[in-house]
């Protein structure tokens, strides 16, 4: 699978390197290249942005840097089958990134980051990108931060980390938050009996059926507690099967 990623601080992209998803773009797994805007602009100072129209503060990211940017990547030559790439562009006016959207787009051939700064990039970018692009703004949530860099980071390896071959075990992919719409259960390992602190015993007992019960009540137990919001969508039965405690 292949990730293009445009900035303006590609060095914020440097963790990418790093652990699983740098042995994978190693291993070929993922090929992942950063980009810099400001190869894209053809003045002495590299400019990128602008004052607004309009008036108000900060400064806005110029369309055309964008453009011939987005235009390198070469979108409309993939081949029809594969469809055209995806332009994810992380902003707080985006739709709120989740593990599902993370299976979408691993499902993709060939995704693209647009990360901006300042007060954002000029809208028109985004209309005229529809041409080569399936264009997505997405949030990783109700805050703002200063660039899409940090949000690149999480989808990135949100993304990658579900893609055959970049986890060790694919099992551990599974019976993970959010992987069925609970959050997961708690874990423990050895010692049993730490400072006083024991391990559930229903763990220790070798009765899977218990295990799998204890875990799922946990799960649900959880994310009642945590994530009332998650509950909501939870079927009846589900709910009834499970001894909440609460
Ligand atoms: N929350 C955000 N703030 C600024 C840029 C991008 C963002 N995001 O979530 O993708």
């Amino acid at each position: 699978m292949r990730f293009d990623v445009i900035s303006i601080f590609p060095e914020y992209l440097a963790p990418l390197e790093l652990s699983l998803i740098g042995k994978a773009r190693q291993d070929g797994l993922v090929q992942l290249t950063v980009h810099d805007l400001r190869d894209f602009t053809h003045d002495r100072h590299r400019t990128v942005d602008d004052t607004p129209y309009g008036g108000g503060a900060g400064m806005v990211m110029k369309p055309e840097p964008w453009a011939q940017a987005l235009e390198s990547l070469k979108p409309g030559t993939e081949t029809l089958e594969a469809g055209q790439p995806v332009l994810v562009v992380p902003s707080p006016a985006g739709e709120v990134f989740t593990q599902a959207i993370a299976e979408e787009l691993a499902a993709e051939e060939h995704l693209v980051f647009a990360c901006g700064r300042y007060e954002g990039i000029d809208e028109r970018v985004l209309e005229w990108a529809a041409q080569n692009y399936r264009v997505r703004p997405m949030s990783l949530g109700d805050y703002v931060l200063n660039g899409g860099e940090v949000a690149v980071l999480a989808m990135v390896e949100a993304v990658a980390r579900l893609l055959p071959g970049v986890v060790g075990n694919p099992e551990s992919l599974i019976e993970e938050s959010h992987q069925d719409g609970l959050l997961e259960y708690p874990v423990y390992t050895k010692p049993s009996d730490w400072r006083d602190n024991q391990v559930p015993e229903v763990l220790l007992s070798g009765n899977h059926a218990k295990i799998a019960r204890f875990r799922r009540d946990e799960q649900l137990r959880r994310t009642a507690v945590r994530r009332p919001d998650l509950i909501a969508q939870l079927s009846v039965a589900e709910l009834n099967k499970a001894d909440l405690g609460l």
